[in-house]
This record gives C-alpha cells, structure tokens and sequence, in this order.
C-alpha cells in the first residue's frame, strides 16, 4: 500500500505537464486549458472546503483547525480573483467552459466527500491531499534548475510558496491527529480516498497535458 501511495504521488506531483512547466516546453494552450478548468474546478472546490469546515465545526476537539480552515477558505476568495485576471491576460474566457470529463469526475468526487455521513478525519485527509499534490508540483518548477517560463512563474509561486507549504503542513497536522484517533473501519476510508485523490488530480493533468 506504501509503496503505490509513493508511486501515485509521485506520479501526480511529477506528472508530464508539471515537467514540461520546469523544463520550459510547456504549450501554452495546454497552460490555458488548465486555467479554464481549474477555475472550474476552484469553484466547486470551494463548497467542499466549507463542508469541511463544518465538519471542523461539529467534530474537532482541537480549536486550531477552524483557523487553518477558515485560511484556506479566505485564500480561495483571493484565489478566484487571481483566476479572473490571469484568465483576462491569457484571453481564456471563463463563462461556458466546457467542463472536461476528468474535471466532471473529479467534481463529483468532491461532492461525495461533501455528504454529512463522510467522516470529519476522511475528509480531511482528502483536502491536504488536494492541497498537497498541487504545493509539490508547482514548488518543483520553483526549484534551482528550472526553466519555468517567466510569464508562468506566478501561476507556480501562487501554489509553491513557503507560506502555502506551511499551511499545508498544518493539514497535514490535522489529518494526521485525526487518524491516529480514528477507527481502523475510517483509516481504510481515508487510505482510499487519499489514492482517489491521486487518481483524480493525475487525470486533470493528464487533461490539460493531452487534447482530451
Ligand atoms: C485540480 C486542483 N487540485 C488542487 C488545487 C489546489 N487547491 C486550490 O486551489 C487546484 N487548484 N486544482
């Protein structure tokens, strides 16, 4: 089970379109398709992060996890903004996005995990991952070495910045307090959604990588 979880994640955090950002190949198409669809994706994303939230709300004997929470619930309202003018800059135009078929699923996904029988340490897990995925990829075309495209190098400081590193190690804190806890019936839930959240997040790189 390690060693898949390792191979998935480095899979999703390493996935082509990433390695094309670093090394600077990157078909800019390919950039504005991804912005189209994660503005999609950020919006639907935002319902499940308040779920969350009230989750936090109900079952959390820790008062922290509100205020780590509710940050990232307040950097998803920049986030929104930061997604209309960049999508104004590159001429993506964001109403009647066709909303591609990996994005579907993965919003689906998202809405399951919103359903109040879904365990508070389940859906934890699940937004570190989300979060996860995307601070280590774009952190990557950050590193000494790369050759991020300049026009593309805010797109990979909104995500790899040390300050979205920190708050993603506090998720990390999270989930990891509310497994320890949890039943081993919920730390198969959240083994699995964990991979799924690999699964999906290599499929929307995949999507804006590919002509899909
Ligand atoms: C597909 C996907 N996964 C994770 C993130 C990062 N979270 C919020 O922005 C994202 N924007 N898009």
């Amino acid at each position: 089970m390690w060693a898949k979880k390792h191979l998935l994640y480095t899979g999703a955090t390493r996935q082509p379109f990433i390695l094309s950002i670093r090394d600077g190949s990157v078909d800019l198409s390919s950039f504005k398709r991804w912005l189209g669809q994660d503005y999609v994706f950020v919006r639907e994303f935002v319902p499940f992060v308040a779920s969350v939230l009230i989750k936090a709300s109900k079952k959390s004997d820790d008062g922290n996890d509100m205020e780590v929470i509710l940050g990232g619930l307040a950097s998803l309202n920049d986030e929104i903004a930061w997604f209309k003018s960049e999508a104004s800059k590159w001429d993506v135009p964001l109403s009647n996005t066709v909303v591609h078929k990996a994005n579907q699923n993965y919003r689906r996904f998202l809405e399951n995990l919103m359903l109040p029988e879904v365990d508070y340490a389940v859906a934890i897990t699940a937004f570190w991952a989300i979060e996860a995925v995307y601070q280590e990829s774009f952190a990557h075309c950050l590193e000494d070495g790369s050759k991020t495209p300049s026009e593309l190098q805010d797109t990979c400081q909104r995500w790899g910045n040390e300050g979205f590193g920190e708050y993603c190690r506090s998720l990390q804190k999270i989930a990891n307090r509310c497994l320890e806890k949890a039943s081993s019936d919920v730390l198969t839930k959240a083994e699995v959604t964990f991979l799924r959240v690999l699964e999906h997040e290599v499929e929307f790189w995949n999507m804006s990588h590919g002509c899909a």
